[in-house]
């Protein structure tokens, strides 16, 4: 295998200036102070889209987990045969778990995703920021909670009505109530994790990531937490997501040190259709049986809301595996 500690090598055409790295740093800073102000100058609009948001966020994001199985995301390579057989059935084993978790125990399974969720939000922005540097990433709790906690566990302390509006439907109203207490104590944590990051940052004079830090606090106070983490999902994790595991996929090593950009990102798309479908499926299934009331009656979106919050839980783990290893080995 290519060594992994090698930079330039891994990402060739893309780290640390590209017009993709370019592209992706700044759509979302424009598009979150835009909506911003559009939404301090007039709040009425967004209520009539929300499911626009919700809609945008979902398409543009599922794709970016669905080639989890097929990225070289270890010491053994990319699954083949009986190990992609093994490993599919444990994805969608640990998918239907992270399900019957939710429906079943509802304040406990949506508290473990918010949680999983900051992680993985943080730690992609951490390990981004590394990226953009020109430098391998690595494991960095302080920096991953101040990154992952503004839109995952802060809008249940400050948007608790809109919150209670996504989330009492999946387990009855309590669910968000129950979660308030312990999201207030991680609010205060996330707090001195954000003093410490900016500190360090001033003093490396990481000024645009401090900037990009504020951005997205700002965003998870004045924003509606289904628009603000639409927007964040669409144009800012994911994409970016994207960029990190672009080198981890079959062949594309080769081209991206051969510059050939866009050649990986059409591979990478084409490796994404059998697991959005697979995801699209399963959503689909779950309505019809709903349909049929034999155990859950709960509305679309909401069956929306649960299923992909039981994909973070595998997709989240598979790249902890990642960031574990590669911390290792660099
Ligand atoms: C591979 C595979 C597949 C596929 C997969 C996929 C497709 C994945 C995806 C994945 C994904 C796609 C992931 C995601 C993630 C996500 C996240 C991480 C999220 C988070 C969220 C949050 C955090 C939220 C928040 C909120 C709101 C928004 C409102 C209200 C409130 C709250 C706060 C809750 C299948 C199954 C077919 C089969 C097997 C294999
Ligand atoms: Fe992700």
């Amino acid at each position: 295998m290519q060594a992994v500690t090698d930079v330039p090598a891994r990402f060739g055409a893309i780290f640390p200036h590209s017009r993709l790295v370019t592209a992706t740093s700044t759509l979302p800073v424009v598009v979150l102070p835009a909506l911003i102000l559009l939404f301090l100058m007039n709040s009425s609009w967004y209520q009539a889209n929300l499911i626009v948001f919700a809609a945008i966020g979902l398409l543009a994001g599922l794709p970016h987990g669905a080639v989890d199985l097929f990225l070289e995301l270890g010491p053994n390579g990319v699954p083949r045969g009986q190990a992609l057989v093994r490993q599919l059935f444990v994805y969608l084993l640990a998918v239907a778990a992270t399900l019957a978790i939710i429906l079943l125990f509802p304040a406990f399974g949506v508290g473990l995703f918010l949680a999983i969720s900051a992680w993985h939000f943080g730690s992609g922005e951490s390990a981004f920021n590394a990226c953009r540097r020109g430098r391998l990433p690595r494991v960095a709790p302080i920096e991953t909670i101040a990154y992952g906690i503004p839109l995952t566990v802060a809008p249940v302390v400050l948007w608790p009505d809109q919150v209670r509006e996504i989330i009492d439907p999946l387990g009855g109203p309590g669910v968000t109530d129950a979660l308030i207490g312990p999201a207030r104590v991680v609010l205060v944590i996330a707090a001195v994790a954000v003093v410490i990051t900016i500190a360090r940052k001033t003093a490396r004079t990481h000024w645009g990531e401090i900037g990009e830090l504020t951005l997205l606090w700002v965003a998870a106070v004045t924003l509606p937490p289904l628009v603000a983490f639409s927007v964040y999902f669409a144009l800012w994790h994911s994409p970016r997501h994207v960029i990190r595991t672009l080198p981890e996929l079959p062949g594309n090593r080769r081209d991206l040190s051969g510059g050939h950009l866009v050649r990986c990102l059409l591979r990478y798309l084409a490796y994404t259709v059998p697991g959005t479908v697979g995801a699209l499926a399963i959503f689909a299934v779950l309505i019809a049986v709903n349909s049929d009331a034999t155990f859950a009656e709960l509305q679309p979106a909401t069956w929306a809301g649960a299923l992909l919050a039981a994909l973070t839980i595998p997709h989240a783990l598979t790249i902890l595996r990642y960031d574990l290893w590669l911390d290792r080995v660099r």
